[in-house]
Parts: structure tokens; sequence; C-alpha cells
């Protein structure tokens, strides 16, 4: 693990050990998570490729910094560290927020990008009414007050009934969240809108959503996967919206042959 001074905040990150080939995979998490999302889908990809995770501005161990981060504000975070990690190209895998940065990292430094994977996103997330309002029970009541609610759309029914200490962990990992952090990705995702960007978008992706996602479900990813030019679209039994924690075999499974396609040119 790295903490590392980064366009002046702390970014806290960890990058695998390069393979001589291959490329690097970058992972962006979602909104009130943390970096350990990605461990099981890490841990499977090792020796396929390298692997660089990292926590957001203002969630994990990262700082927020003085002013309020914008998706954009996001993406030049990821170029700094790419800059200081003297990584030239990536395949970038954003997860929900994630996948906006993504995008947003696209529209800025498109020369950075390879390829895209696109998880449990769109080109736009919820409306301002629904960020403004989670925004004012996070500052009056606290993220516990909505937590429950949030764990309905982050697992399926199968996870609550069947894998109740992962689920209380990631709840943990949600409410343990800094409210100043969660509070200010909500205001950047209630004015964001990538829609001309993924337009746009000319190198190979994969969107990919869980069947039973309530905070992006299939009918938006799939509108996301139709604006991308060329855009695979794949949906995965049994996960709602962070299927690399809840179907991490078949999360994987998907990236990983997406990422050997971009190897051998298929
Ligand atoms: O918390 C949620 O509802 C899920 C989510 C929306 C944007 C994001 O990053 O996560």
């Amino acid at each position: 693990m790295r903490l590392t001074r980064i366009n002046d905040i702390v970014l806290h990150h960890r990058l695998t050990a390069t393979p001589s080939e291959g490329p690097v995979v970058v992972f962006i998490n979602s909104l009130g998570t943390d970096f350990r999302i990605w461990d099981e889908t890490v841990a499977r990809l090792a020796g396929e490729c390298a692997t660089l995770v990292y926590d957001k501005r203002g969630h994990g161990l990262s700082d927020l910094g003085d002013a309020q981060p914008s998706i954009a504000t996001h993406a030049a975070d990821l170029v700094a560290l790419l800059d200081h990690l003297a990584i030239k190209r990536v395949i970038v895998c954003g997860l929900s927020i994630g996948g906006l940065i993504a995008l947003q990292l696209y529209a800025s430094r498109p020369d950075l990008i390879q390829a895209m994977i696109l998880s449990n996103t769109a080109h736009k997330i919820g409306t301002a009414q629904s960020w403004n309002e989670r925004i004012e029970i996070s500052e009056t009541k606290g993220i516990a007050a909505f937590a429950d609610g949030v764990m309905e759309k982050w697992f399926t029914p199968a996870f609550h009934a069947e894998r109740a200490d992962e689920l209380a962990g990631y709840r943990n990992m949600l409410i343990r969240q800094p409210v100043a952090g969660y509070v200010a990705a909500c205001r950047a995702l209630a004015s964001a809108d990538l829609t001309q960007t993924a337009q746009r978008i000319s190198v190979p992706t994969l969107c990919i959503v869980g069947d039973k996602d309530g905070s992006t479900p299939p009918a938006l990813v799939r509108a996301l996967a139709d604006l991308v030019p060329g855009a695979r679209y794949e949906i995965i039994d049994g996960a709602g919206h962070i299927p690399c924690v809840e179907q991490p075999e078949t999360f994987t499974a998907l990236i990983s042959a997406f990422i050997r396609s971009q190897s051998s040119g298929s």
C-alpha cells in the first residue's frame, strides 16, 4: 500500500507488480466504498496483468481536499496518479461513480486509455433531486439512516440471506465512510452528465451490470452500452450493484476474457 501526495491531497493506492508484458488495469471504486471491494478481482487477475487500485478523493484513506471536487477533479487525480507511477496507458475499470470518472478520463486524456470496462454505471446516475435528498439526510442524520436501503441496492436478497457477515462488513464500510467525502461525491454525481463523451468513445468498451442492480438497473446500463459505439453488454446473474463483491468469479472471468482479447487483438 502507498500513501502519496498528489494534487495537494494524500491518495491511498496499491499497484501490483507489473508483469513484463500485459496491460495495467486501474480500478475506480463506487460511492461509499474503498478499494477493498476489488480484493477478489485483483487476486484472481494476479499473473495476468498488473492492477492499480486507489481510494478516490474523500473515500477510504484518501484526503478530500479543500474544494468541492467534480467528476473532472477525480479524473485529474487519476491522471496525476498515473503520471506519478509512470504508467502511460491503462485499461480502466470504473464501478458506478467510478464509471463516470472513467468516462471523464476518456474525455480529458483519451491517449491514456487502451480500453474501458464500465461496471454498473451510466452516463448519468440519479437526479439532482435524489442526490440532494441523500446529501440532506447524510448531513442531518448520518449515512446510517439510509444504509439498509443502500444495502438492498448493492446486494441481492440471496446475499442478504446467505452472507450475513459480509453484508455486515460492507454496511460498516459504508457507514464509516467520512460524511464530508460522501456528500462531496453525491454533489459531483448530481451535476454529472457524460452522455456526449459516451457517444465519442472509440476504444473497445465492455459494459457490465448485475441483473438485480437497484442503483443502475440493467435497462440503464443497456442505454449506456447503446450510446458507446461498438460496446459489449453483459449481465451477471445473481448480482446487485457490486458484482465484483457478490459474484467475483463471474465478474473476473468476464473482464479477464475482455483483457485477453485486448492483448490478442481479437
Ligand atoms: O449508493 C448507491 O445508491 C449506489 C451508487 C450510486 C452511485 C455510486 O457510485 O454508487
